[in-house]
């Protein structure tokens, strides 16, 4: 399979490494702007902490033009200008699947993809971090959930790319109703994120009893949101879900502590920012995810 990978980032360079080792794949990576002269290789330690180099090839314009499946490995705010960095014709049957944190995004793509492309959204929750620019380390392992958000992708298509991501870094799993899962995502974001960077906590620490209140706010605001744009959840199994990560995930620096730390934009407004929007869109206010919303905005702000 012919494969773009849109990111020189932690999941960029991951589905790099695992979706190359397969000689039945062609793949290619763009990077941001800031990079005037990509490395021949890179740097990738495994889970069990063996260090190798990987090579690297870069996309020329020509190369996304025949891609079978274009991989968007950028943060949430991102998304649109990757896309729109594109200049050439993308293939019309090539396939664009976002993997990010955050909601709100494949609404925002131009119509010339919307309308022409089958976009699949893909939720991971592998870990990776970038140690440095062409470094990464696979810090945990996790699974992918991939589903379509626009345009219907025949059978065959969708077994080929699952089958490619399968071999390449299991366990992916095809969701019918992908929606639910990025709600699902979203409430485990909107709850672990903000409190962690606000904070300066390890994810472990959210599920101390100074956040019960806040996170039940949260999460029964979420659900109120979820269920008008017609996803039914519950804030107990939620609740319990969102427990659940941060204990698993108990020493891990959440992203947006990350962010904040390193001076870095968050994804504040497609987590906690997009609950608020929705809120005022339904006219249903939504205090909890605004608060956390404008402070995480002016954490942002104060570096
Ligand atoms: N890392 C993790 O463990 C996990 C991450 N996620 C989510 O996955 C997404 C990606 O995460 P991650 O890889 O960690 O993020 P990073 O910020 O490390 O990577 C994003 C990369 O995309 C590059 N980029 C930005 N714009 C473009 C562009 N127009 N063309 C090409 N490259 C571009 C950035 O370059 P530059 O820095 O130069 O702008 C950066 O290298 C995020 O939404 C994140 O929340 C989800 C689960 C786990
Ligand atoms: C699940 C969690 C909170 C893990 O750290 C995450 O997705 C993030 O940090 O963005």
């Amino acid at each position: 399979m012919k494969i773009v990978i849109i990111g020189q980032g932690a999941i960029g360079l991951l589905w790099y490494r695992y979706l190359s080792l397969s000689n039945n794949n062609n793949v290619q990576l763009i990077c941001s702007k800031n990079i005037t002269r990509p490395p021949k290789r890179f740097t990738f330690t495994s889970l069990d902490n063996k260090s190798e180099q990987i090579d690297l090839v870069t996309a020329s314009q020509e190369s996304i033009k025949s891609a079978d499946l274009i991989l968007l490995c950028v943060k949430a705010f991102q998304v649109v200008d990757a896309i729109d960095s594109v200049k050439c014709t993308i293939n019309q049957s090539a396939v664009i699947a976002l993997c990010h944190n955050g909601m709100g995004v494949a609404e925002k793509l131009p119509q010339r993809i919307i309308k022409k492309h089958n976009i699949l959204s893909m939720l991971i929750t592998h870990g990776a971090k970038a140690n440095a620019s062409f470094n990464i380390t696979h810090t945990g392992n996790g699974k992918t959930d991939i589903g379509s958000v626009y345009g219907k992708l025949n059978n065959h298509t969708k077994e080929r790319i699952l089958k490619t991501l399968n071999n390449a870094l299991p366990n992916v799993y095809w969701q019918h109703s992908v929606k639910q899962q990025q709600w699902e995502k979203l409430a485990i974001n909107c709850v672990i994120n903000p409190i962690t960077a606000i904070n300066n906590i390890k994810n472990g620490q959210v599920n101390n009893i100074e956040y019960k209140q806040e996170i039940s706010e949260t999460i029964a605001e979420l659900v109120t949101i979820a269920q008008m744009e017609g996803v039914n959840l519950t804030s107990e199994s939620l609740i319990t879900t969102v427990k659940k990560v941060a204990s698993l995930t108990a020493e891990n620096t959440s992203s947006m502590l990350s962010d904040i730390l390193a001076a870095r934009k968050t994804e504040i407004d497609n987590i906690n920012g997009y609950i608020h929007q929705l809120g005022i869109h339904h006219k249903i206010a939504t205090p909890q995810n605004t608060f956390f919303w404008q402070q995480v905005n002016s954490l942002e702000k104060r570096k």
